[in-house]
């Protein structure tokens, strides 16, 4: 197994990254464009494995589109222009993508079959399934369509209410995607707020969506025009240098272009709330855009908290590298009702804790989170693995750069996903 030496004993951390872009409104900028009728034009993609996932589906659906150095172009014909794939579509490591196209494909009146890799064939799908066959789609798959490689046969939806029983940004916007080809209303109701790029993208596109309480509906029969997207960065992908700033010593970084909707900044209020020395610099974006600014960060004195409830939705995977943040507290972190970790690209409370108790930290699971006690000095002088999942191998990248000894890590490759460039730009920020 290959290995990754990681820069361990840190003496500061200072300068500027520009955040790459973010990786769920890259992959909603694909999907609207490839449906809209017209040419879409998207800069700062996400050129993350996911996102080219996303492309690659979408080239098979017969959507034209063009990769530039800058820009992705988007070539759309209309939902009726989708074609039937003659090729499985293969989503790789991406939820955010089958969970999505599952929507797409389930108003179309033809045959798809939908595959992934290793970690996507564990991860639970009749949370789509199941509502999308209430809709009228048929789909079948391993365990009663509970696990890819699943097939869809779509066409002649019938508009619906649906309760979802856990808080989830991906089943919603498969519903709206259905909704949107289907005969009549289709309500959904979420049990907490998660992030609502599909229903702005819905509105920059020229279509409507409503929101009421905890309600979202979209009436069927709409279409859509192609437009102009300015995907912002990643806060996601910002969370893991927001950490570096406050736990290694003599830092001060300031993250440029990062996405600021409210159903996205947990991290950055349970930052605060935790004593971090940080500044938001919001920039001016109008109503309906997704909002932007900068975020400095220094190294800060931090003490522990407790994040549950409707926050969770709002960091959801940003969790491990708060683990990491709360090794540096004083006193205890808790974390709970934050059950969907065990459904991610590995199941995230037992990576996360099993990695870090490697590196030296108190940090216990619990069935719905984890419980973390600081501050504890990281050690290192193990290995640690990513397991294949992206934001594992991040959290560890950015562990090392506090432990004394060596730290090595094993299947770095995983960061691809969402943030190739991380390694450097972690590097540049080294004096
Ligand atoms: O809609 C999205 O783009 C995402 C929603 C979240 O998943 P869930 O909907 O499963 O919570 C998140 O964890 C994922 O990284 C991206
Ligand atoms: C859970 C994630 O993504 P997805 O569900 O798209 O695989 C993630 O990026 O942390």
């Amino acid at each position: 197994m290959k290995q990754k030496k990681l820069m361990t004993q840190i003496p500061a951390l200072n300068g500027e990254v520009i955040i790459p872009g973010d990786k769920s409104i890259s992959h909603r900028s694909i999907m609207f464009g490839a449906i809209a009728e017209g040419r879409t034009v998207v800069s700062n993609f996400l050129m993350g494995e996911d996102c080219l996932s996303t492309i690659s589906c979408f080239k098979k659906l017969g959507v034209e589109i063009e990769q530039t150095k800058h820009e992705v172009i988007i070539n759309g014909k209309g939902l009726n222009g989708l074609k039937e794939p003659s090729e499985i579509l293969n989503v790789g490591n991406s939820g955010t993508t089958i969970r999505l196209i599952l929507g797409i494909l389930s108003g179309r009146p033809f045959h798809s079959v939908l595959i992934g890799d290793e970690s996507i064939g564990k991860r639970p799908m009749t949370r789509v399934t199941n509502p999308l066959r209430q809709l009228g789609a048929t789909i079948h798959g391993r365990r009663n369509a509970e696990f890819t490689p699943l097939s869809v046969t779509g066409g002649n939806l019938t508009g619906t209410t649906y309760k979802l029983p856990v808080a989830s940004a991906q089943v919603k916007s498969a519903l709206l995607f259905a909704g949107l080809q289907a005969e009549g209303k289709t309500t959904i109701l979420e049990p907490e707020k998660t992030r609502d790029h599909t229903e702005r993208m819905i509105r920059t596109f020229g279509g409507k969506v409503t929101e009421e309480n905890d309600a979202v509906i979209i009436e069927g029969g709409q279409s859509l025009r192609g437009t102009n997207i300015h995907v912002p960065g990643d806060i996601s992908s910002a969370a893991f240098f927001m950490v570096a700033g406050a736990i290694v010593p003599n830092s001060e970084i300031k993250l440029k272009n990062v996405g600021l909707n409210h159903t996205r900044t947990g991290i950055i209020d349970v930052m605060k709330q935790m004593g971090a020395d940080m500044e938001i610099i919001p920039a001016f974006t109008k109503e309906d855009e997704e909002p932007i600014g900068d975020i400095i960060i220094r190294t800060s004195s931090l003490k522990g908290t407790t994040i549950s409830g409707a926050l969770i939705p709002r960091l959801i995977d940003e969790i491990p590298i708060i683990a990491l943040l709360a090794t540096q507290a004083e006193g205890r972190t808790v974390i709970k009702d934050a059950e969907e970790l065990k459904v991610k690209e590995t199941n995230r409370i037992d990576t996360v804790v099993n990695e870090l108790s490697q590196l030296g930290a108190d940090i216990e699971a619990t069935p719905d989170g984890m419980i973390v006690t600081g501050k504890k000095e990281l050690k290192g002088g193990s290995a640690v693995s990513s397991h294949g999942d992206h934001r594992i191998g991040m959290m560890l990248a950015i562990a090392a750069a506090i432990c004394d000894e060596e730290v090595l890590l094993e299947n770095e490759e995983a960061i691809s996903v969402s943030y190739p460039n991380f390694f450097t730009h972690l590097e540049n920020l080294i004096d």
